[in-house]
C-alpha cells in the first residue's frame, strides 16, 4: 500500500505563460515563487510551490503526492508495475525542476499522470498573495474518471485513499484527517477536472465573487455549500478552461473509527445545500 503523505503540486503547460500568471497572481492570488525559462511557480502555503504553469500543452497536467520515505517510491513502483502501470523514475534535472529530492511518475486507471515526490521542498518565506484572497493552502484535487467504480477501487486499495463520502458513484477521499484531497469526476477524457484552494473565511468567498464577477471572470458554480464537507465554496474557470475552486471551512475527521461514509444524489443538491446549481459538465448527468 502506498501511503500518500499530501498533495503537494500541480504541473499545468499553457499556451499563455504570461497570461496564466497574471490570472495565478492578480485573479487567483497566488504569489510567484520563482520564475524560471518556459515556467513560472506559485507558492499558496508554506511549501516552495504548489502549482507551476510551464509552457507546453495545456493537456499537460499533472499532480504530484509526497510520500515519507525515499523507500516508499522503490515499493510503489514495484507495486504499479506489478498492476501493469508502467513507471518510470524522475531524472535529477526533472526532480531540480519539481524541487524535490526524487520522483517517480505514472498514470493512474484513466490515464492522469501522477507524480510520487520525496522531499518536496518548503519555503522559509511567508506565502502573501498579491491580492488579498485569503488563500490558505493548496488542498485537494479533482480528477477526471472514465471508470468511477475502477478508479476507486485503484485509489482505496493501492493507496491509503479512503472514501469520506461519495455523490452518485463520484467518491471524495481522504488521505489524512481532510475530508478529501483527491475526488474523482465521471469524465470521457483524463485531466484535472479542478484544483481546490482553501480559504479563510466565507467573507473571502464572498469578497472574491465580487471581485473576481467585476472583473469578467466566468463563475461556473456557486457562492454555495457542500453538503459533503460542509465548506463554503466559489467555482470559476482559469486559464484553458480549469477550473478552480476556493472553499473554507472543510470538514476534517478526527475519529475514522466513528465516521461512516455517507451516500449524495449526482444532483445540484448533491453538490449546494443552498441551491446554487453547476455550471460544470463533469458535476451534471
Ligand atoms: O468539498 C466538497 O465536499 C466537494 C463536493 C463536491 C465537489 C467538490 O469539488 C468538493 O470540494
Ligand atoms: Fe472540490
Amino acid at each position: 500500500m502506498i501511503k500518500l503523505a499530501d498533495v503537494s503540486y500541480v504541473r499545468l503547460g499553457t499556451r499563455d505563460l504570461e497570461g496564466a500568471t497574471h490570472f495565478a497572481t492578480e485573479y487567483l492570488g497566488l504569489d510567484v515563487a520563482e520564475r524560471a525559462k518556459g515556467s513560472v511557480y506559485f507558492k499558496s502555503d508554506a511549501r516552495e510551490h504548489t502549482l507551476c504553469y510551464f509552457e507546453g500543452d495545456p493537456g499537460d497536467q499533472v499532480v504530484c503526492f509526497e510520500v515519507e520515505e525515499q523507500s516508499h517510491l522503490d515499493e510503489a513502483a514495484a507495486q504499479l508495475e506489478s498492476l501493469g502501470h508502467p513507471v518510470r523514475r524522475g531524472t535529477a534535472s526533472e526532480a531540480a525542476l519539481r524541487k524535490v529530492h526524487d520522483f517517480i511518475a505514472f498514470r493512474d486507471p484513466t490515464g492522469n499522470p501522477i507524480e510520487l515526490a520525496w522531499r518536496p521542498a518548503y519555503s522559509g518565506r511567508r506565502y502573501h498573495g498579491a491580492r488579498d484572497a485569503g488563500i490558505t493552502g493548496f488542498s485537494h484535487v479533482g480528477l477526471c474518471s472514465s471508470d468511477l467504480a475502477r478508479d476507486e477501487a485503484f485509489w482505496t486499495k493501492v493507496t491509503n485513499a479512503q472514501v469520506s463520502d461519495r455523490i452518485g458513484d463520484a467518491p471524495l477521499l481522504r488521505i489524512d484527517e481532510v475530508h478529501h484531497t483527491i475526488a474523482l469526476f465521471p469524465s470521457a477524457k483524463p485531466g484535472i477536472q479542478h484544483i481546490n484552494h482553501q480559504v479563510e473565511t466565507g467573507d473571502d468567498i464572498m469578497r472574491s465573487h465580487q471581485f473576481l464577477k467585476d472583473r469578467q471572470v466566468r463563475m461556473v458554480f456557486g457562492p454555495g455549500r457542500h453538503p459533503t464537507s460542509s465548506a463554503k465554496f466559489l467555482y470559476f474557470e482559469g486559464p484553458e478552461g480549469m477550473v478552480f475552486e476556493y472553499s473554507s471551512g472543510v470538514r476534517e475527521i478526527a475519529d475514522e473509527l466513528l465516521w461512516r461514509e455517507r451516500q449524495f444524489m449526482f444532483e445540484p443538491k448533491g453538490f449546494c445545500k443552498w441551491g446554487a446549481k453547476p455550471n460544470i459538465t463533469e458535476f451534471n448527468k
